[in-house]
């Protein structure tokens, strides 16, 4: 099943209820709260959080940018609140705060950003409801996708098929309908994307796009990811080259020619809009 899960981060924080409003036919809304210390951008914390539960019906995942969430994320279980999705980078214990949450009644949920390998989380892959593979790092909106972070999406999705558990397994960062069912193929089931909804008039119309795109990839079954890179590369759109590596191209979001999505960063917070 695809899943897609709207960005606020692209949204217009003054009218932020109207915002919410326009994606009401997605599946859940992701909400970033960065401290500008764990990422360098600021957005907002748990007051924020609040009032967007008390305006959405949509289910929130939230996705903390932040350091010491061993000792913020269970504030973020509150009623409506869906998911916490913590980072792996920035927890002492991620074990035990997946079981805290747990507790308090939301699913737990780990991040891993692009230079963070797969084995720790997949060590303990039953202890998460969802894993978060960054495909961009974080931070910012309008970057990139990093095509090079499929075969960690892969490597979860077939742990958790081995495990016989039921994994949510996200991506964020870059997804429109091109990249999406890259991802789609690897494995990845819940599908978040800023500028992709936020950026055109109609977001409704975007989240039925990309639902689509995603579905095509589902129907194909095993569809092969080689000939979607191939596909894509030079495009200017993805950042992968032909080997599915991320080496090729820059695009029009400035990212890099390693792909890393670095240049497409903005201290300014300038990119989301
Ligand atoms: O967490 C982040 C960025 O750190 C994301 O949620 C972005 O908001 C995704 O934006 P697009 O890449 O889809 O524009």
């Amino acid at each position: 099943m695809v899943r897609i899960h709207p960005s606020i981060l692209s949204a217009d924080f003054v009218n932020l209820e109207r915002d919410l409003g326009r994606i009401a036919s997605a599946d859940g809304v992701h909400v970033d709260v960065m401290d500008a210390h764990f990422v360098p951008n600021l957005t907002f914390g748990l007051p924020m959080v609040q009032r967007i539960a008390e305006v959405t019906d949509l289910p929130i995942d939230v996705h903390l940018m932040i350091d010491d969430p061993d000792t913020w994320a269970p504030q973020y279980a509150i009623d409506r609140v869906d998911s916490v999705t913590f980072h792996a980078e920035a927890t002492r214990d991620a074990v035990a705060l997946a079981r805290e949450l747990r507790a308090r009644g939301t699913r737990a949920s780990i991040a891993i950003k692009p230079g963070t390998l797969v084995d720790e989380v997949i060590e303990h892959l039953a202890e998460f409801d969802m894993v978060l593979v960054m495909t961009v790092e974080p931070g910012f909106g309008g970057q990139s996708f990093m095509g090079e972070m499929m075969p960690k999406v892969e490597a979860l999705r077939g742990k958790a098929e081995q495990l016989g558990i039921e994994l949510a397994l996200q991506v964020d960062g870059g997804i429109t309908a091109d990249t999406l069912p890259i991802a789609a193929a690897s494995g990845a089931d819940v599908f978040v994307a800023g500028s992709a909804v936020y950026g055109h008039s109609s977001p409704a119309e975007r989240i039925t796009a990309l639902r689509d795109a995603g579905r095509g990839a589902f129907d194909t079954g095993r569809i092969d990811l080689r000939a979607i890179h191939r596909g894509l590369a030079g495009t200017g759109t993805t950042g992968i080259d032909a080997a599915g590596t991320g080496a090729a191209g820059t695009d029009a979001a400035g990212t890099d020619a390693a792909g890393t999505g670095a240049a497409g960063t903005d201290p300014t917070g300038s990119l989301e809009t």
